[in-house]
């Protein structure tokens, strides 16, 4: 065990006064002259957007900033793991936030690792975080999506919601103590602290409040929002408050001598009157002392007895960093055996709309901590990437301290863990399913995800299997494997599925009619991956998967129908020659079909060919895949068209064939009805038209003219008015006027001059004068103020489009 590490957590909790940085009460900051640096554009788009989606909302500063100093107390535990001399003189981890009434200023101190002079500059400076710039340019378009900004962690710079000015003090154990200031507007100052070291270690914000903030001046308000925001914090976090005693005169001399504990600074009010300088009256003192607002004992190490449904609830968001978010599921358990651990494991409410485009960023989704000490949440070796949408802590009583962030992947110690981590899902899984109705939300989130399992675990895969559900034929609702293999009906070998991209389009396709009207039940897949899930899957409790689109369909009832079928085929011979001679390039064999009861064909994949939804699914890939030879030759194999013996249109078809069976040499119109016939069961299969729509679409209008009796080669007639070319002095006055605009737009500074706003001013009110009308009069006064803006505005150097728009 690395000393110090319990000594820490233990130390944080007794109350010890931090430095206090900030200067007292009355006096001004001191003017700090340093380098200026310009913010990254990433950081004012961002502050930007946080400013004007937020504004409603300006506490949520609070939140961030505590989470901020949280995560500095848990850098500062986490080296001194390895390092016991970083905490130096400086053992107590904590937050104190004060309040400089006067100055109108809040301050927010941690002692946790502090910044040196670089970090403030990119830390404060710019946005390191992976995603973001692509997320803000999702943001800076759509309002709607303002909601979104809510979810991401806005950090730092919400501070500027309700500060006009923040200095930020820091000290890190590698730097001297440094200052950065900004007011928010395109830079920041960062100046070495005349002061000195003054902090010991950790970082001071003290935010000069907006004139409409004064809200966190206001005790009992500060004190209802830092307990909310603090109350999932595994750090103590004070209020540092002045208070009033009064004290006999013999104390008010112990405590005036008492410099050596700052946190209760005595002050002796001053006389007033005659009477209080009597030597043995009492005499009221004012001191400061920190209350505790939190009880910073982690809700995970608690008896799951004495937590209610609501705590678990408020501590998801803290959890999984997304304000407002909810869980749908937990489990808050104690594992024992090789590892001993306590955790929560969450399931959220919603999953996240880029799931799966993220997994490989996201599903470092466990805290673990040791001992309640913090050590890493980027560990990516707790749970496989099917289960990257959960939100886990993990704090290990057992797991050797000295695991550093580069080591936790070799460590046998998160091999148990992570396999206890997933017999516990399995566990919370098996509960949830217990509700179909709430199992059902369950798996519209994560389905997708139980069927990732079973393509990357092996070793679960099976298990798995048992969870995921599927629409089907049976009822509306979703079922399970287990129960469809309930309902199998007397030699039904197979489990039926059928794989589309909308249950809707399933219902209506050709294969599954002749199965439902025998009676069976038919899986129906609309998700991309369900074919390839149980192409891996190959059966479940040894049923092997069918899906119905494939030629080699077996219901069961093969042997006992065998003569009839053979005498159908020599019935259908002459159509299916017809239609084998007509479709030669487009199809691999005819036959008649034991599948279909009410369309007229079909067209199914070979035993090895794809289905509709697959092609449709390869041909989603890149194109290198798609260049590959084996998907080349996949794509280009023939299907199968199978003709409905029982359909009206089949049977007077055969009657044809049958008159003439050479008529397909030679009867244009015959041949063109077949391939319509093709084309449409292309389409009814779930295929795309090979030739494109343009050929299919003749066809069918031909075959119109021939139903009504018109002429196959008449061409439309149409005379199309011409739309007359301009006069060419025409064009080139117009030329030349554009080059004289531009010209003047390049001569002309790069707005509008105050002069030419007086005189357009000037004119407005003439007119204004003229008219007379209330109405116009308060145009007036208005246009002065937007042309005083636009004083200042052009002073400032700011973009004048806006003040144009509104003259
Ligand atoms: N009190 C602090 N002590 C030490 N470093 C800090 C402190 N506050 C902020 N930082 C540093 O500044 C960085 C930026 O902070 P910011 O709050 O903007 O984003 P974040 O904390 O990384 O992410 P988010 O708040 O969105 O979860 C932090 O990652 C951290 O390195």
């Amino acid at each position: 065990e690395a000393p110090g590490a319990q000594a820490a957590f233990n130390q944080a909790s007794e109350n010890v006064a931090v430095p206090n940085n900030f200067v007292p009460n009355g006096s001004a900051e001191v003017p700090i002259q340093g380098e200026k640096y310009q913010f990254q554009t990433e950081v004012s788009r961002l502050m930007s957007i946080v400013i004007n989606s937020l504004y409603k909302t300006p506490e949520i500063f609070l939140r961030e900033l505590i989470s901020n100093g949280s995560d500095a107390l848990d850098k500062i535990r986490f080296r001194s793991l390895t390092d016991p001399a970083a905490l130096g003189s400086n053992p107590d981890l904590k937050v104190t936030i004060a309040v400089h009434k006067d100055q109108r200023i809040v301050t927010i101190t941690d002692t946790g690792v502090g910044m040196t002079k670089e970090d403030l500059q990119k830390n404060l400076g710019t946005i390191a975080k992976s995603g973001t710039s692509e997320f803000l340019e999702t943001m800076s378009g759509d309002k709607a999506d303002m909601d979104l900004i809510g979810k991401f962690g806005v950090g730092f710079y919400s501070v500027f919601l309700v500060a006009d000015k923040v200095r930020v003090t820091s000290k890190n154990n590698d730097d001297d103590q440094y200052i950065w200031e900004s007011t928010a507007v395109d830079d920041f100052t960062i100046a070495k602290d005349p002061a000195g070291n003054t902090l010991g270690r950790g970082t001071q914000i003290a935010i000069h409040l907006k004139e409409d903030q004064d809200q966190y001046l206001d005790d009992k308000r500060l004190q209802q929002l830092v307990t909310k925001y603090s109350e999932f914090i595994n750090f103590p976090i004070y209020i540092r408050r002045t208070k009033t005693k009064t004290v006999e005169p013999e104390a008010t001399k112990e405590s005036e001598n008492k410099d050596s504990d700052d946190s209760e600074e005595a002050v002796v009010e001053e006389a007033k009157d005659e009477e209080s300088k009597d030597k043995s009256a009492p005499v009221t003192v004012t001191y400061e002392e920190d209350d505790l607002m939190n009880s910073n004992k982690p809700i995970w190490i608690r008896d799951p007895k004495t937590i209610t449904q609501t705590e678990y609830d408020e501590f998801y968001p803290v959890l999984a960093r997304e304000p407002g978010a909810s869980p749908m599921a937990y489990s808050h358990f104690r594992a024992e055996g090789e590892v001993e651990f306590r955790s929560i494991m969450y399931v959220p409410k919603e999953a996240p709309k880029d799931l799966f485009q993220r997994l490989d960023n996201t599903h470092a989704n466990v805290k673990l901590y040791v001992k309640r000490v913090f050590i890493t949440d980027d560990s990516k070796e707790f749970l496989p990437r099917w289960l990257s949408f959960l939100k886990v802590v993990v704090d290990a009583e057992d797991a050797p301290l000295n695991v550093s962030r580069e080591t936790v992947q070799s460590n046998k110690s998160i091999k148990s863990i992570s396999k206890h981590l997933i017999k516990k899902f399995f566990d919370l899984l098996k509960q949830l399913s217990q509700d179909e109705k709430k199992y059902a939300a369950f798996i519209k989130e994560y389905g997708t995800s139980l069927k990732l399992g079973v393509l990357e675990d092996g070793a679960n895969m099976r298990k798995i299997a048992r969870f995921i559900r599927y629409h089907s034929s049976h009822s509306d609702d979703y079922t399970s494997l287990e129960a469809y293999v309930s309902r199998m009906k007397k030699g039904q070998k197979h489990i039926f599925f059928f794989t589309g991209s909308s249950v809707d389009e399933i219902k209506q396709s050709p294969f599954v009619e002749s199965l439902l009207a025998r009676g069976y039940e038919v899986l129906y897949m609309h998700d991309t991956v369900d074919e390839i899930v149980l192409t891996h899957l190959a059966n479940f409790e040894g049923k092997p998967f069918q899906n119905v689109a494939k030629s080699d369909l077996k219901l069961g009832d093969e042997e006992e129908n065998k003569e009839s079928e053979k005498e159908l085929e020599e019935k259908f011979l002459p159509l299916l020659d017809w239609i084998k001679a007509t479709l030669l390039n487009d199809i691999d064999k005819v036959r008649v079909s034991k599948r279909l009861t009410t369309s007229p064909a079909a067209l199914v994949a070979s035993d090895f060919g794809w289905t509709a939804n697959m092609e449709r699914l390869m041909e989603g890939q890149a194109k290198a895949k798609k260049d590959d030879a084996m998907h080349q030759f996949m794509k280009t194999q023939k299907k199968i068209l199978e003709i409905n013996p029982g359909h009206p249109l089949i049977i007077s078809m055969l009657e044809r064939a049958s008159k003439d069976p050479k008529a397909f040499e030679h009867d244009k119109q015959f041949q063109e009805m077949t391939k319509v016939l093709y084309d449409i069961t292309l389409v009814r299969s779930g295929y795309t038209l090979k030739e494109g729509v343009k050929s299919f679409a003749g066809r069918v209008e031909n075959m119109l003219r021939v139903n009504l009796g018109v002429d196959t080669n008449a061409a439309a007639t149409y005379e199309a008015p011409q739309a007359e070319s301009r006069d060419e002095e025409e064009v080139k006055a117009e030329i030349e006027q554009r080059e004289d605009i531009l010209k003047a737009d390049d001569e002309k500074p790069g707005s509008m001059s105050v002069e030419d706003m007086n005189k357009m001013l000037k004119e407005f009110t003439d007119n204004t004068n003229k008219a007379g009308g209330a109405g116009l009069k308060a145009a007036q006064v208005k246009a002065e103020d937007i042309v005083a803006e636009a004083d200042e505005e052009l002073d400032s150097d700011e973009p004048q489009e806006a003040v144009h728009d509104e003259l």
